[in-house]
C-alpha cells in the first residue's frame, strides 16, 4: 500500500488497537450484557479516552480525529465517570496537520453489546500528507478482541496478521516438537471462487441496492449479514467472504483502518463507483465503499453502476 509511515506507526497502530481491544474485553466482563446502552456508551468511551490518551503521549505532535471526539457526542458518558469526552483536535488545525490518527474506538457498537457476538473491532489509522499537500493512508491496523485477531500494515507496503490469544511460548518447554503456531504471519487477499461471490453486508441495514446488484451480476451471490465494516473488511482479508459493498451513509474512522489493511493485502478498496477512497476531508462523511479481490472489482463495479438508480 504505501511507502509512508515510518515502521513504527505500523506497530503502534497495532499496539494501541490490540489495547483498547483488551479494555473492551474487560468492560463486556466487568458489566455483562443486561443494560446495553450502558455497555455500548461505556464501551465506545473508554476506548476512546485510552486511544486519545495514549495517541497525546506516544505522538504528541499529531492530530486525532475519533468517532468518540465530536462536539455531537459531548454529552455521552461512561458508568461511573462524569467526565465529558476528550474532543478531537479542531478542525482547522486537522486539516492543516502533516499526520492525522483516524480512529473508531469501537466499530459494530451494537454487536459488541450482545452476549457472544465477535464481529465488533477497533480502528485505528494514520493519515499522512505527502509532498504535493494531498495525503494518504500510511499506517493501519484493525483489532478483534473477541476473535483473538489483529490484521495490520507493516513497513514494506504489505500486511499482515496477529494471533493475540496465544500464550507466550514457554521457553524451557518449547522445542521442535511443540513449536508453537507463529504469531504473525503475512495476509494476502485470497482469490474468489469464479462460480459465487460471498458479499457481506451490513446486519441491521443491508443496503436494498446489494440485493439488486446480487441479481444483476453473472457469479451467483450469497449476501452474508455482518456486523462491523472492520469485522467485515477482515472477513473478506480472512476469506470468509469474498466482497464488501456498502452505501448509504458512513464516516471516515468506518472504514480508515481497514481500507489501509486491505490496501496492503492486496485488496481492492475504492468508492462503489471505483473512486478513490479520500481521508482527513473536512466533511468525515464517506458515504459508500466497496472491498474485494482485485479479481472480482470489475464485475462488482460494472454491476453497481447497473443498478445505480437503487443506490441510497
Ligand atoms: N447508513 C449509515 N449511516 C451512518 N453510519 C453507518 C450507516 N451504516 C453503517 N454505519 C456505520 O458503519 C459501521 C458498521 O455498520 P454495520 O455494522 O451496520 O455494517 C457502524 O459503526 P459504529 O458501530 O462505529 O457506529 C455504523 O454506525
Ligand atoms: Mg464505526
Amino acid at each position: 500500500m504505501t511507502e509512508a509511515g515510518a515502521a513504527d506507526d505500523h506497530s503502534l497502530a497495532a499496539e494501541l488497537a490490540g489495547t483498547a481491544g483488551r479494555l473492551l474485553l474487560g468492560v463486556r466482563d466487568e458489566m455483562g450484557f443486561a443494560d446495553a446502552r450502558a455497555l455500548k456508551d461505556t464501551g465506545d468511551l473508554r476506548a476512546h479516552e485510552y486511544l486519545m490518551a495514549a495517541l497525546a503521549e506516544r505522538c504528541p505532535g499529531d492530530a486525532v480525529l475519533s468517532e468518540e471526539g465530536r462536539s455531537s457526542v459531548a454529552g455521552k458518558r461512561s458508568r461511573g465517570d462524569d467526565r465529558a469526552p476528550t474532543r478531537n483536535t479542531a478542525d482547522a488545525e486537522r486539516l492543516t496537520a502533516s499526520r492525522v490518527w483516524i480512529v473508531d474506538p469501537l466499530d459494530g457498537t451494537r454487536e459488541f453489546s450482545e452476549e457472544g457476538r465477535r464481529d465488533w473491532a477497533v480502528h485505528v489509522a494514520l493519515w499522512e500528507r505527502d509532498a504535493y499537500g494531498d495525503g494518504r493512508l500510511a499506517a493501519g491496523a484493525v483489532a478483534l478482541p473477541a476473535q483473538g485477531l489483529t490484521l495490520r500494515t507493516d513497513a514494506v507496503g504489505g500486511a499482515s496478521l496477529v494471533r493475540t490469544d496465544l500464550a507466550d511460548p514457554d521457553p524451557v518447554t518449547a522445542g521442535p516438537a511443540g513449536t508453537p503456531p507463529p504469531r504473525e504471519v503475512p495476509l494476502h487477499v485470497p482469490a474468489p471462487d469464479a462460480e459465487k461471490l460471498r458479499i457481506a453486508v451490513s446486519r441491521t441495514r443491508p443496503p436494498e441496492f446489494v440485493r439488486r446488484l446480487a441479481e444483476a451480476i453473472e457469479p451467483e451471490v450469497e449476501l452474508v449479514p455482518i456486523g462491523s465494516a472492520g469485522a467485515k473488511i477482515s472477513a473478506v482479508l480472512l476469506g470468509e467472504v469474498d466482497a464488501y459493498v456498502h452505501a448509504g451513509g458512513q464516516f471516515e474512522w468506518d472504514s480508515a483502518a481497514p481500507a489501509a489493511v486491505a490496501l496492503g493485502a492486496g485488496a481492492h478498496a475504492s468508492r462503489v463507483d471505483g473512486a478513490p477512497l479520500r481521508y482527513n476531508r473536512e466533511d468525515p462523511r464517506l458515504p459508500d465503499i466497496l472491498v474485494c479481490h482485485p479479481m472480482s472489482a470489475s464485475t462488482l463495479l460494472t454491476g453497481i453502476r447497473e443498478v445505480s438508480g437503487a443506490l441510497p
